[in-house]
């Protein structure tokens, strides 16, 4: 892991809290993290935590580090930019990196400079425990010591997956930026299902989340038995679970799970005309 690189935070929300976290976690040295945010909250809870830099000025973060990671909402990545531009001198030479969904690096080039070299990303909140997934696209202008840089950053963090074509970071977004959500939203289905049933939140939680694990890491153990396997592996000719996946099939789960990755795909196209 790279620990001489000093890595500015512009937004210090989900996103940059996850990453920070699973960076500390790995060993990254506090010292060399700022975090920059208008508000101080987040900033306070980050700085007591961890002990890293702290500040309200964005122009600030920007000047003390190497590394500058765009860690605002879309909307938000216009005006960000713009006004770090009004002092492009603190970044002339240096390395971005955006999390945000639908800005496309062309865009972010506009706003910062033509040719700044940009690594554009799509990281996940599980980088919090360091299982993030990351996808990631550079600039032409990005050197290959950067890459390497940027890939063990986000290495410390969880997995990367690098693409050619930046189109693809869209999918990556519909696969493993908000697919995170579509678990939780399955776990809580499952839960409220259990409650129904007659169990407590916590006995339903601790029932669904022990399953959840478990199956994700049979899953990992077992990368030469296909997932349609692992499935038939549980599913009893006439049992129970063969009843409850025959309910899922006939309810079209599975075109309702391609439905809407296509839909977050979407947006994130129509989020790229928009910011
Ligand atoms: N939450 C997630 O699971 C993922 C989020 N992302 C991307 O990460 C980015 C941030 O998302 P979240 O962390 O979820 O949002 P968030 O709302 O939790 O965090 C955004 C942060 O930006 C700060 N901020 C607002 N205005 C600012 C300004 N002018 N200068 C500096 N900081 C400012 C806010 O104080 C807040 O801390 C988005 O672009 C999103 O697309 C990417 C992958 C996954
Ligand atoms: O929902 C969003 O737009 C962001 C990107 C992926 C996860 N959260």
């Amino acid at each position: 892991m790279i620990t001489n690189k000093k890595i500015a935070f512009i937004g210090a929300g989900n996103m940059a809290s996850s990453l920070i976290t699973g960076m500390i976690a790995d060993g990254y040295p506090a010292e060399l993290i700022y975090a920059a945010s208008p508000t101080r909250a987040r900033l306070d809870v980050l700085a007591e935590k961890f002990a890293i830099h702290t500040t309200q000025d964005n122009h600030a973060a920007v000047a003390a580090a190497d590394i500058i990671i765009l860690a605002v909402k879309p909307q938000l990545m216009a005006a960000v930019c713009s006004h770090l531009a009004e002092q492009s001198s603190n970044y002339r030479g240096k390395l971005f990196v955006s999390v945000a969904a639908g800005v496309t690096v062309e865009r972010l080039q506009s706003l910062l400079a033509d040719n700044q070299p940009i690594v554009r990303s799509m990281p996940n909140t599980p980088a919090l425990v360091q299982k993030g997934m990351t996808g990631l696209f550079p600039s032409p202008e990005v050197s290959d010591n950067d890459i390497k840089t940027i890939d063990q950053i986000m290495m410390a963090v969880g997995k990367t997956c690098w693409v050619d074509n930046e189109a693809d970071l869209n999918t990556i977004i519909a696969a493993t930026g908000s697919s995170p959500a579509y678990f939780f939203l399955f776990m809580e289905a499952m839960q409220d299902s259990i409650i129904s049933m007659g169990f407590s939140k916590q006995q339903a939680r601790e029932l669904v989340q022990q399953a959840a694990a478990g199956s994700a890491e049979l899953v990992i153990q077992n990368p030469h038995i296909d997932l349609a396997t692992l499935r038939q592996n549980v599913t009893s000719k006439g049992g129970t679970t063969a009843e409850a996946i025959r309910t899922f099939e006939e309810h079209d789960l599975r075109g309702t799970v391609n439905t809407a990755m296509q839909a977050a795909v979407s947006r994130a196209e129509e989020m790229q005309k928009l910011f």
